[in-house]
């Protein structure tokens, strides 16, 4: 991949060749409701920075990732995020009544970004979806249903969105597409944009990570 691997301190990626800030997080109790799972979480991201959050199950890493993405609330500490933000999920955004085009379209708008068919067409191209733009996402087996998810990275660009949110993108994704969503996340950061992903298996394009085992309660 062309990308140095550096395991480094949690807090601040500081050893990006960008120095741009994107993403902080302060003192973040991450929480669900009253259960309190992890307290004073704190992070700091610039433009090229790709972050690995780790920790084990049921930790709160999918609770975190919800607090930043805005849909749980952040009752203690403060986040910011000073650029347009992509969240990928597999439990979220994808609707099994639309067609895979339909879906694209969809997700495009929640951005702003008008849906254009071309656009649309190489992005299902890349994440091999082409051929099934017009077949209902209820159709698509569960790898190809989180292709339609990340269909999004392939069309948005970091001036539209420059903070990414992915969690456990790779899972049910073959080698083949785990391997270009690398190189298009490496790409990403390369152009200026900062990642923050989940994952239970290795990055090879991580340059940092944060470990929410040392902010276990
Ligand atoms: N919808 C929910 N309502 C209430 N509690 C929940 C809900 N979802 C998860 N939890 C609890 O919150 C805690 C953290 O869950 P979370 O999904 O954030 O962990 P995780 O680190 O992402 O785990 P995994 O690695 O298994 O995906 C768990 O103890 C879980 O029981």
């Amino acid at each position: 991949m062309g990308i140095d691997v550096r395991m480094m301190g949690n807090a601040d990626c500081t050893d990006s060749t960008h120095t741009q800030l994107i993403f902080t997080a302060q003192g973040v109790n991450v929480q669900r409701g009253e259960f309190l799972l992890c307290q004073g979480v704190d992070l700091a991201l610039r433009a090229g920075d790709v972050c690995h959050l780790i920790g084990e199950n049921g930790l709160g890493k999918t609770t975190l990732i919800l607090q930043i993405a805005g849909l749980l609330p952040v009752m203690t500490g403060r986040i910011t995020c000073k650029t347009g933000m992509v969240y990928v999920s597999h439990q979220l955004g994808i609707s099994s009544a639309l067609t895979v085009q339909q879906n694209l379209q969809f997700l495009l708008a929640l951005h702003g970004v008008a849906a254009d068919d071309e656009l649309i067409s190489m992005a299902l191209e890349k994440v091999g979806l082409d051929g099934l733009q017009d077949v209902p996402a209820a159709q698509l087996s569960a790898g190809q249903m989180r292709r339609v998810g990340l269909a999004k990275l392939f069309v948005l660009t970091p001036a539209q969105a420059g903070f990414w949110l992915l969690d456990e993108p790779l899972t049910a994704l073959d080698m083949q597409m785990v391997d270009l969503l690398e190189r298009q996340i490496a790409t990403f950061a390369a152009a200026g944009g900062a990642v923050l992903m989940t994952s239970h298996q290795a990055i090879n394009v991580a340059n940092c990570q944060l470990d929410l085992a040392e902010y276990a309660v």
